[in-house]
């Protein structure tokens, strides 16, 4: 890896070589051009390109070794360690991918800078405060967290920290080593038989409450989301925030940190505490306001706090908080045990391999999860609902202004068996993408369709039938506007294209009241004539003559000798006078070149 940094000035730019990466091998994997431009408001517009095949992952946080060997099998890998945020930002442009930790911040700044590059922020563990999803979604950038490696390191070291503190293991250590040996002042307080409440019944609360009942705790916990039987099974009871509050001799805090859970613990809460409390936070430090803690203990509500989380990381060095002598703290350990790391490693760098492979990630935090099995069945679907949206929108008039679409699924299953969130995202991406230079994925096509003023409603036809296909057809209707082929406008008035999948092949069956028949693959011609004998010939040695192959044809028409529509698939482009050609048969009325 090589860095140059060289300034040229221009009358009017101010251009900046930020960064030049060089893959192991000493070829120029990927550059960047920072550009500052005087007359606009950005700090620097990143162009950048990668010359390089396989993708480039930052690591920008200490990662388990299993982890960056399997990320070395499939992509250049750049460990960076304790960047500056103005280092990440120029850093950024040149990967596809960020794996990060809980000390990293990826702010809309990092999205901002990756001039469109990155494709997927992986977080090496459970929470994802510190990622900005709302600008990750609105980037189309997928955010994937690893949800389950750390759940047992962060419960044991709830545990630990609780024991720790019931019986003064820090403060006691700290003395012996200052040379003393106060046998009366380190007195504990006992754990058996003591009330526990577990606050956020999730993975880690679970299994914290699993152990504190090992530990002869009668536990109980206050969880909104958690389902009863969980908690039954474990033998914990569920109770209201108040309850849990009021009946606490210990609190351990398992929640996300949220809107909601911000400063959960606050002066009006703490003044609902038994007095004595004492306080666990493995959890994240901004669920509790850290100065009316403080306040908390030195008026006696709360007898001790452990904390391993804080609200800012590292806290200040003065910190009232950490200095009391009533605290126990850690550095943000709870994850960091050795079989953790490995474990959390391993499960984000499958996650992000898989992303970066364009698979649909289990652990997706900002996309809709589609588990393996779902996605086989759909894949065909989902490349027919991105083709029929790509037709629809190329048949509209320009200047039409496309702002609702309705598409329509007919199925045999039960509308609880269908998940049509993947669909809708395909078809949007059709829609929006071939009339506009913006990307669109699973991630961000919710945002994007919203964002242009597009409204997507979804309509569900059950049919008799076999549930065996996930779908029997998709419509696509876009209403109000015009068509550049007036036969796309079905009898109500809309745009309306039709498809099917036919062994597992997607095909256009319906355009406007016409049926036809036409395998979406490779480009289509369109044509409304009025049918008589000979066309499909006509049409077709134009196109032969042209050295355009046709893949496929179909005439769906009204009655015999009435008006027809033609729909011919071809492999290549064919050139504008070949088009012309077509339209100037006489029979033929209207005919529309559409790109898949
Ligand atoms: N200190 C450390 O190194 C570690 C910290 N963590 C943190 O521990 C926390 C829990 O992690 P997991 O159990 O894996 O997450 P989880 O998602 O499995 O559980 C969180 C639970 O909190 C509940 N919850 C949400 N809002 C709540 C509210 N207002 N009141 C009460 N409960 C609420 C949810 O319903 C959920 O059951 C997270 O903040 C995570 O970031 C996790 C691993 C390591
Ligand atoms: O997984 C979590 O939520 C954690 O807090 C662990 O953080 P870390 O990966 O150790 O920086």
């Amino acid at each position: 890896m090589a860095t140059s940094a060289t300034n040229l000035s221009t009358q009017s730019l101010n251009r900046r070589l930020s960064s030049l990466s060089i893959s192991s091998n000493n070829k120029l994997s990927a550059f960047s051009l920072a550009v500052s431009h005087p007359s606009r408001k950005s700090r620097f517009i990143v162009l950048s390109a990668n010359l390089d095949p396989k993708p480039t992952v930052l690591v920008a946080e200490k990662l388990g070794e299993a982890g960056l060997e399997l990320l070395k099998e499939f992509a250049n890998v750049d460990c960076s360690y304790n960047l500056s945020p103005e280092e990440l930002c120029t850093k950024i442009s040149l990967c596809d991918a960020l794996i990060v930790r809980s000390g990293t911040k990826v702010n809309r700044e990092v999205f901002e800078s990756s001039g469109g590059r990155l494709k997927v922020v992986g977080r090496a563990g459970v929470g994802i405060d510190n990622v900005d999803l709302a600008a990750a979604t609105e980037h189309g950038c997928l955010v994937v967290n690893a949800p389950t490696a750390n759940t047992v390191a962060a419960a044991e070291h709830g545990i630990a920290l609780l024991a720790a503190m019931a019986r003064n293991v820090a403060q006691a250590d700290a003395s012996v080593k200052a040379g003393k040996w106060q046998r009366n002042k380190y007195v504990g307080v006992s754990l058996v038989g003591k009330t526990l409440a577990v606050m956020g019944f999730g993975k880690v609360g679970s299994e914290v409450a699993r152990r504190a009942k090992g530990l002869g705790m009668h536990v109980i916990a206050h969880d909104p989301y958690a389902p009863a039987d969980r908690a039954r099974a474990i033998g914990v009871d569920l109770v209201s925030f108040e309850e849990a509050l009021a009946n606490a001799d210990f609190i351990s805090l398992h929640m996300p940190l949220t809107p909601t859970t911000s400063k959960m613990l606050n002066d009006e809460t703490f003044a609902k505490m038994k007095k004595g409390v004492r306080i666990v936070n493995v959890a994240r430090g901004g669920v509790i306001d850290e100065e009316a803690l403080v306040k908390a203990i030195d008026a006696g509500i709360v007898a001790q706090a452990a904390l391993d989380v804080f609200a800012e990381e590292p806290p200040s060095k003065d910190s009232k908080l950490v200095q009391h002598e009533k605290v126990t703290v850690t550095p943000h350990l709870g994850a960091s045990t050795v079989e953790a790391q490995e474990g959390v490693a391993i499960e984000i760098a499958e996650a992000v391999v898989g992303a970066l492979k364009g698979e649909l990630a289990a652990t997706a935090v900002n996309a809709p999860m589609v588990p393996a099995e779902v996605l086989t069945e759909l894949k065909p679907y989902v490349v027919l609902a991105e083709k029929l949206g790509r037709l629809a929108v190329q048949l509209v008039a320009g200047g039409s202004g496309v702002k609702s679409v309705k598409v329509a699924y007919g199925s045999a299953r039960a509308p609880d068996d269908l998940d049509t969130r993947l669909l809708r995202a395909m078809i949007t991406k059709g829609l929006i993408e071939p009339i506009s230079s913006v990307f669109v994925n699973l991630v961000n096509a919710d945002f994007t369709a919203k964002q242009r003023g597009l409204r997507i409603t979804e309509e569900r036809t059950t049919l008799d039938g076999s549930p065996e296909s996930p779908l029997d057809f998709i419509q696509v209707q876009i209403s109000n506007v015009e068509s550049k082929f007036a036969s796309a406008i079905s009898d109500t008035g809309e745009i309306k294209v039709e498809g099917r999948v036919k062994d597992g092949v997607p095909h256009l069956t319906k355009v406007g009241s016409f049926e036809v028949d036409v395998s979406l693959e490779g480009s289509i011609i369109l044509c409304r004539q009025v049918d008589q004998p000979g066309m499909i010939g006509k049409v077709g040695s134009i196109l032969g003559e042209e050295n355009v192959n046709v893949s496929f044809m179909s005439v769906g028409r009204i009655a015999p000798r009435k008006q027809a529509v033609m729909a011919i698939g071809v492999d290549e482009q064919p050139k504008r006078e070949t088009l012309k050609k077509i339209g100037d048969i006489p029979a033929i009325e209207e005919f529309v070149f559409l790109k898949l």
